[in-house]
């Protein structure tokens, strides 16, 4: 049996169509700034794709570039500046940071209301107790794709292999807040391989390249791959050894173009919220 592909680029695609309309019926064009200070590798990608994206959607979207040596308090004031920018409706500062900042300064720094990467903790606190706030975009666009699979949540066993506060943790609160029986499982689990194969949903978040072997999916589950690593030989692979869990899974993500297409959108998605909550806007339909 071979597994059905999850295609997050399509299923993107069509997210960013609909906000696009979305955009267009507000009136005024959604502000969303992101800043990155030095050239972390990892971001490079994300951030070309992310503009281009943006301003296909009609979103105000532009990208602040700080030197590696930015300190703390120029970062801060920059933060500070944009939080009072009454056209800037998402704020979003690109992760890692230089050693020299410490970004959970950074993070609390960010008006909630503009925090589009929902890593505030006030948005952190409002995901767990089940209120309204900004969700962070890649647990939210696996959200998204397990609708658009019409893979079942509600009373499914789903297992997050990873818990980062960045994925992990907003993921297991966004399951179960959609019903699912959620077990979080990471680096110091017993029996991974056991644990893994008991999920009807996976989702794999841990950051190392096909860790995820087959004989740890079950037969006809769902796999959602959210890894980007990047190998020796250049090869852009998951945390999921994909050929070998497709020959068990029902439906699995591929990298790329499963998971990291859909943080992408769900930014955008993000970034429209915010600005019709802070603006207080009437949407129609
Ligand atoms: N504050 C903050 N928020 C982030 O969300 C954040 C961050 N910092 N720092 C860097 C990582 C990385 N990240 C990616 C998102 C999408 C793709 C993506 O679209 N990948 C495509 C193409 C990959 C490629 O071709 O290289 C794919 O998977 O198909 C990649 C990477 C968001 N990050
Ligand atoms: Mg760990």
């Amino acid at each position: 049996m071979s597994a059905r592909i999850i295609d997050g680029k399509a299923v993107a695609e069509a997210l960013r169509g609909r906000l696009a309309e979305r955009v267009s019926a507000l009136g005024f064009r959604p502000g969303l700034r992101v800043v990155r200070v030095g050239e972390d590798p990892a971001s490079g990608v994300y951030v070309r794709n992310k503009d281009r994206a943006a301003l296909k959607a009609g979103l105000d979207s532009a990208t602040i570039q700080l030197p590696e040596a930015t300190g703390e308090a120029e970062l801060l004031d920059l933060v500070a500046k944009l939080n009072a920018d009454p056209a800037v409706d998402g704020i979003l500062v690109q992760l890692p940071l230089p050693r020299q900042i410490e970004a959970v300064k950074v993070l609390a720094a960010i008006d909630p209301a503009k925090d589009v990467d929902g890593f505030h903790a006030m948005n952190a606190g409002m995901l767990a107790t089940g209120q309204r706030g900004l969700v962070p975009c890649t647990p939210k666009g696996v959200m998204h794709l397990l609708a658009a699979a019409r893979i079942p949540v509600a009373g499914a066993r789903a297992v997050v292999l990873g818990r980062s506060n960045i994925v992990g943790k907003p993921m297991a609160a966004l399951l179960l807040a959609a019903d699912a029986t959620v077990t979080v499982v990471h680096s110091r689990t017993r029996d991974l391989a056991h644990e893994c194969r008991r999920a009807e949903i996976l989702v794999a978040a841990v950051g190392r390249a096909e860790m995820v072997k087959g004989d740890w999916i079950a037969e006809g589950a769902t796999v959602i791959d959210v890894g980007i690593n990047r190998l020796p030989d250049g090869r852009l692979v998951g945390d999921v050894d994909f050929a070998a869990a497709s020959q068990h899974a029902a439906a699995i993500t591929p990298v790329p173009g499963g998971v990291g297409p859909m943080t992408i959108a769900c930014l955008l998605e993000n970034t429209v919220e915010a600005a019709v909550a802070r603006r207080g806007v009437r949407e129609a339909g």
